[in-house]
């Protein structure tokens, strides 16, 4: 690809088009290599403008820039590096990695799905679906990234533009149809996914997190909501919303899709419902009602969330084509998502579970599901959690008090502390948690924090380590240091055996 020709097409204020060869787009100077065009962007911790000079050093040959004073000295100081200086540094890398990749996206049937809590199950829920009937496909979201058969880590639940173009690039070669992907409400309202093409669009709930980044409900309803108005490509073809959620109700009637599925488990709500339900660990069941009829879904997640997670996927495998029976034998065959629900192996009639409850919401309906599951056998529930440092801290008293509300017992620690003092953290967890009754131990150390909610059990009871998930770190002031929640207590049980 040559400078000259796409900066043509690109919706630039202003460019230089030097007459240069170019292999590649980069947003961070320290990824360039020789032909690369560089795009500097203004963020919030720096300013990507400031690594002009190192992307050129590194053999930038075009730069793209959303700072008149850092294009005009461009001009000054390097004629021979094409330039171009535009209004929005986020779409501009979108619409030059998409031109120099050849444009994948055209490529892929892309299902989106976004809200506060589900993303990542429902998606890996619709793309087991989608591999059962046989088609190759892209995985993108906070756990794994999948280029068809491979797998590889992901750094972002949703990547820039860049990442996720390449992401498809890779995946079109390898004969890659259909593309899912979390959409997170960073990527939504920094519009890393500018220009992709969503055929479906997924809501699964919207409830408090991250106001640390958008401030108010409000503004981080419509950083969702964006992913139903199209991000600089056209609306999506299919809108998928529950229709519990209330935040999912205003969508639905803001809806312009041409599709509409709404889906809920409230008799009255959506055309696509689960009736019948049963829970059990390890095993969920219930009547899959649609306008096209009636059938019965079986799957091995556990409790009521993932009925509205398997529900937004049958809804999805539908409007990308699958009959009725071939989403019953995708949701029969879908695996453990790590990390979610994942029960720990125990040999002492002690339940351990490892769930990524990271808000209050989801630490609520978690703990009320281990107390349908400890019920009858008379069990208490122990629930570990931890707050994030830099992240939202109004959620902190808010994840105590719902952790408290359900609980016998409450072991608080330190999540992925970050920059943060750990102690600090905690207070502030704790002051939710001493509003209800609910016995509390403090244990800042995470690995202790875990030996100890376990050696409280007893045969009967469940213990829930919350926040962490398939994390495989600690971020600590420190440094980042390997952690894992599963091998963690998987020594604890060994131990007291
Ligand atoms: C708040 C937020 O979303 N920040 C992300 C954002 O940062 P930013 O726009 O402020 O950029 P910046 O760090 O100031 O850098 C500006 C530019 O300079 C460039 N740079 C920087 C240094 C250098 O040496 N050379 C260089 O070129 C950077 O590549 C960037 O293009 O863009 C950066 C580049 O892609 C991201 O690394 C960064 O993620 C930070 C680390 C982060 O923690 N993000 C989290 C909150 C996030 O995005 N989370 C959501 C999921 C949340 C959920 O699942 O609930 C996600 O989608 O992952
Ligand atoms: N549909 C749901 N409604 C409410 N809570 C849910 C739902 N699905 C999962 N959860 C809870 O939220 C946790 C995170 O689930 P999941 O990873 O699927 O969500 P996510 O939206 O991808 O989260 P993140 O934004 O942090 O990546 C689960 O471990 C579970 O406790
Ligand atoms: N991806 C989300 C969830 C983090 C979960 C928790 N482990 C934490 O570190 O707060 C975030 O970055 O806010
Ligand atoms: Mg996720």
């Amino acid at each position: 690809m040559n400078w000259e020709s796409l900066c043509k097409g690109l919706n630039a204020v202003d460019r230089f088009c030097a007459s240069a060869e170019l292999s590649g787009v980069q947003y961070d100077s320290r990824q360039v290599r020789h032909g690369d065009v560089f795009v500097a962007m203004r963020g919030e911790a720096t300013d990507g403008n400031r690594y002009i000079e190192a992307a050129i050093g590194a053999g930038a040959s075009a730069v793209v820039t959303d700072s008149r004073e850092a294009y005009e000295k461009l001009r000054r100081e390097h004629a021979q590096v094409g330039a171009a200086v535009v209004e929005r540094g986020r779409r501009a890398l979108a619409e030059v990695s998409s031109e120099v990749m050849g444009h994948p996206e055209r490529d892929l049937a892309l299902s989106a799905v976004t809200g506060t809590n589900g993303k990542t199950t429902t998606a890996f829920l619709l793309e087991t679906m989608l591999r059962s009937v046989g088609r190759t496909c892209v995985l993108i979201g906070t756990i794994e990234t999948h280029v068809g058969d491979e797998m590889r880590v992901s750094p972002h639940t949703t990547p820039e533009s860049r990442d996720v173009l390449e992401i498809f690039e890779n995946g079109v070669r390898v004969g890659a149809t259909e593309a899912v992907m979390e959409m997170s409400s960073h990527a939504l309202e920094q519009e890393r996914v500018w220009g992709l093409p969503v055929d479906v669009a997924m809501f699964t709930n919207l409830t408090q997190d991250h106001l640390d980044y958008h401030g108010t409900m409000e503004n981080y309803f419509a950083a969702k909501a964006r992913l139903f108005e199209g991000v600089g490509a056209p609306l999506p073809r299919v809108a998928v919303i529950n229709s519990d959620d209330p935040y999912g109700k205003r969508l639905i009637v803001g809806s312009q899709a041409s599709q509409l599925m709404t889906y809920g488990l409230e008799p009255s709500s959506g055309d696509y419902r689960a009736e019948e339900i049963t829970l059990h660990a390890g095993e969920t069941r219930f009547i899959f009602k649609t306008p096209k009829g009636d059938v019965p879904i079986r799957s091995s997640l556990t409790g009521r969330v993932n009925v509205y997670n398997l529900l937004a996927a049958s809804c999805a495998a539908l409007a990308r084509g699958l009959t009725l029976e071939e989403i019953v034998a995708g949701a029969a065959s879908g695996a453990q998502v790590p990390g979610r629900f994942e029960v720990v192996p125990a040999s002492n009639n002690l339940t351990v579970v490892v769930d990524y409850a990271h808000t209050d919401d989801a630490l609520r309906n978690l703990i009320s599901l281990a107390r349908e599951l400890v019920k009858e056998r008379g069990g208490k529930v122990i629930t570990l959690f931890g707050c994030g440092g830099d992240r939202d801290k109004t959620k902190r008293p808010r994840m105590g008090r719902a952790a408290g509300e359900g609980s016998d017992l409450v072991v608080l620690t330190s999540d992925n502390p970050r920059s943060e003092d750990p102690m600090t953290i905690i207070e502030e967890a704790l002051a939710g948690v001493r509003e209800t009754e609910t016995k509390c131990i403090v244990e800042r150390d995470r690995a202790e924090a875990i030996g100890l909610a376990i050696r409280a059990a007893r045969a009967g009871d469940i213990v829930l380590l919350a926040g962490k998930g398939h994390e495989k770190i600690q971020i600590l002031r420190d440094g980042t240091v390997p952690f894992d929640d599963v091998a963690v207590a998987a020594g604890v049980l060994k131990e007291i055996g």
